[in-house]
């Protein structure tokens, strides 16, 4: 059993997470982990705070000389505005009246409608909105992103399959229908991308966050995971909790600000004739094929063995800088919700978070199915599977 964590606050000194079950002999290293967390960073329209805030990651359990050892892989993301928080965020009791006189630590009375804030405050008893929106902040995905490349890494290792994603609507504007990202591209974006694989849909984006910036609006959005290279039988037909597309869905639907998933065409199958809407099978000289891949790569909640896609429909960044109406808690009164600054679009940065989930939920059906102490068992297990297949 594949299990994980992840702890830590917006604001605290680090995110830790732990990723229990991975077999030994699994190559990562700080670099990997360093290189999808610059992945998760970039992209169009997101806040100031992406550009001064630096992720430093440790590996600090598990691996040891580049590879894991059989034991939890344990990682630290330490954040490097950790100093200008330590008071507000400390863990130990501080001097009251010196929190009090700063400007940091002014009490968030006013909740924004979509955050967490106001369900959080009834729910945890706090008449401050600090604690809850520190814990459901986005920021904890830094901690996801570094445990989808070490599942990720296993993934690839194991079976071959490559993991990648790309933004396919934004702000109401969709990308042309039927391309999908090859395995390789999976390079950083630039500044000024949104990780849309159609060149003049990405110029529309990248001018509707300018739009929405300008006026003081928020936008979201939907993503698209793409898995190549899986075998079938991932997953299992015979109990829901077994089903891969049921787990897939947990696990996006488990990403901040994340409101509708799809597998494959999704909604759209249900609009479509039968007769149209399932992939077609056919004998190739390469063997048992489907012509089409409008179910995502999933029958009977397995895999196929054709390409993988699942989507995330993200809703727009609720710290709206034109603030909604809300409640000030403290009086009781009509306000505006709090703002101080916020992302205008964070769908590229969904994307990556969202490959990392989907990267962690492979893992665990992979070892499930194959089962191994080290890689190299997993790795064994799966050719003799494929080997003896009776049908390909
Ligand atoms: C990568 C990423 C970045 C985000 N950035 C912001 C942000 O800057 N401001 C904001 O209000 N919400 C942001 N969110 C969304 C909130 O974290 C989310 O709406 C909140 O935790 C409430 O959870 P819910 O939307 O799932 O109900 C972001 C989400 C993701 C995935
Ligand atoms: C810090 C990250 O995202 C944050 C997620 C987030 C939210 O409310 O989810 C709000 C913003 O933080 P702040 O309110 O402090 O500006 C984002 O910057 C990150 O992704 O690393």
């Amino acid at each position: 059993m594949l299990r994980w964590l992840t702890a830590g606050e917006s604001h605290g000194p680090s995110l830790v997470a732990i990723l229990e079950g991975l077999p030994a002999h699994v190559q990562v290293t700080s670099d990997d982990i360093a290189d999808a967390l610059a992945r998760r960073r970039l992209g169009y329209g997101r806040g100031a705070r992406m550009k001064f805030e630096q992720d430093q990651v440790t590996l600090v359990g598990g691996v040891r000389h580049g590879r894991t050892q059989g034991g939890p892989v344990a990682i630290q993301v330490g954040n490097t505005e950790w100093p200008k928080w330590e008071k507000v965020m400390s863990a130990d009791p501080v001097d009251l009246d010196e929190l009090a006189s700063m400007a940091r630590n002014v009490p968030l009375t006013r909740p924004r409608p979509g955050h967490a804030d106001l369900a959080g405050m009834q729910k945890y008893d706090f008449d401050d909105a600090r604690p809850i929106l520190e814990r459901a902040s986005a920021r904890e995905t830094a901690a996801r992103v570094a445990l989808g490349r070490v599942a990720s890494n296993f993934v690839e290792q194991a079976v071959g399959a490559r993991i990648v994603s790309h933004v396919i609507e934004l702000g109401g504007i969709r990308a042309p229908a039927g391309s999908w990202p090859e395995p390789d591209d999976v390079a950083r974006l630039d500044d000024d991308e949104v990780r849309c694989l159609d060149p003049d849909t990405s110029k529309l984006m990248v001018e509707r966050i300018d739009q929405a910036h300008k006026d003081g609006d928020t936008l979201g959005g939907v993503v698209e995971v793409v898995v190549h290279g899986l075998p079938p039988g991932l997953g299992s037909h015979v109990h829901w909790d077994r089903r891969l597309d049921s787990r897939l869905a947990g696990a996006l639907m488990g990403i901040q600000a994340i409101k509708g998933v799809e597998v494959g065409d999704g909604f759209e199958i249900a609009a479509t004739p039968g007769s149209l809407a399932h992939d077609e099978i056919v004998p190739t000289p390469e063997g048992i094929r489907r012509v089409s891949g409008r179910s995502g790569g999933t029958e009977g909640g397995m895999t196929t063995g054709e390409i993988l896609r699942v989507r995330a429909a993200m809703k727009p960044i609720a710290t709206v800088p034109r603030a909604l109406r809300t409640v000030d808690l403290a009086t009781g009164e009509a306000g505006v919700a709090h703002h101080q600054r916020s992302d205008v679009c964070a769908v590229p940065a969904a994307g990556i978070v969202a490959e990392a989930m989907v990267a962690l939920v492979i893992a665990e059906a992979v070892l499930e199915k194959f089962g191994g102490d080290s890689v190299q068992e997993t790795r064994r297990n799966a050719e003799s599977y494929l080997d003896h297949l009776r049908y390909r």
